[in-house]
């Protein structure tokens, strides 16, 4: 079964996003993109695209999130406040190989005024072939991470 994918952006990052999701769209990995904005030329603050996309992957609505903005940075921090939801920016390909099996990252954010888009593109290319094995020696990690939640699950 394919992955439903959540992509969001700043008008910082609009420009790749709408790139990416073409990518995603044409990937026979994928089912289902859902875009949460900013649409080109729409300005809403990186905070609440990212806790929308962040929300719909906490609720099961979507399997992950790919979120860009200026740095990936502000995308990041603002995705980690909604409960049970694990995300980073990544730059490289190491980075994000384990930011899926090390870490069972739902969501992965680039920064647009930092990467070339062809690396975000081969990155995000790269990510969707991860999935994390929680019998892995990373389970254990992962769910230290989960018991911190407010509510573990
Ligand atoms: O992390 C924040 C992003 O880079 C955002 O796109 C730009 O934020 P700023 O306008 O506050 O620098």
């Amino acid at each position: 079964m394919g992955l439903t994918i959540v992509v969001g952006a700043d008008i910082a990052g609009v420009n790749y996003k709408e790139i990416l999701k073409a990518d995603l769209e044409a990937d026979a990995r994928v089912a289902e993109v859902i875009d949460v904005g900013v649409r080109p030329g729409e300005d809403i603050d990186y905070p609440h695209v990212a806790v929308e996309a962040a929300r719909k992957v906490a609720a099961g609505e979507a399997d992950r999130a790919l979120l860009v903005c200026g740095t990936g940075m502000g995308m990041a921090i603002s995705a980690n406040k909604v409960p049970g939801i694990r995300a980073s920016v990544a730059h490289d390909s190491f980075s994000v190989e384990r930011l899926v099996l090390s870490n069972d990252a739902q969501i992965l954010t680039l920064g647009e005024r930092v990467i070339g888009l062809q690396l975000a593109r081969r990155l995000v290319r790269e990510w969707l072939g991860y999935t994390f094995d929680p019998e892995s020696p990373s389970g254990p990690k992962v769910a230290a991470i989960r018991s911190y939640e407010p509510d573990p699950h």
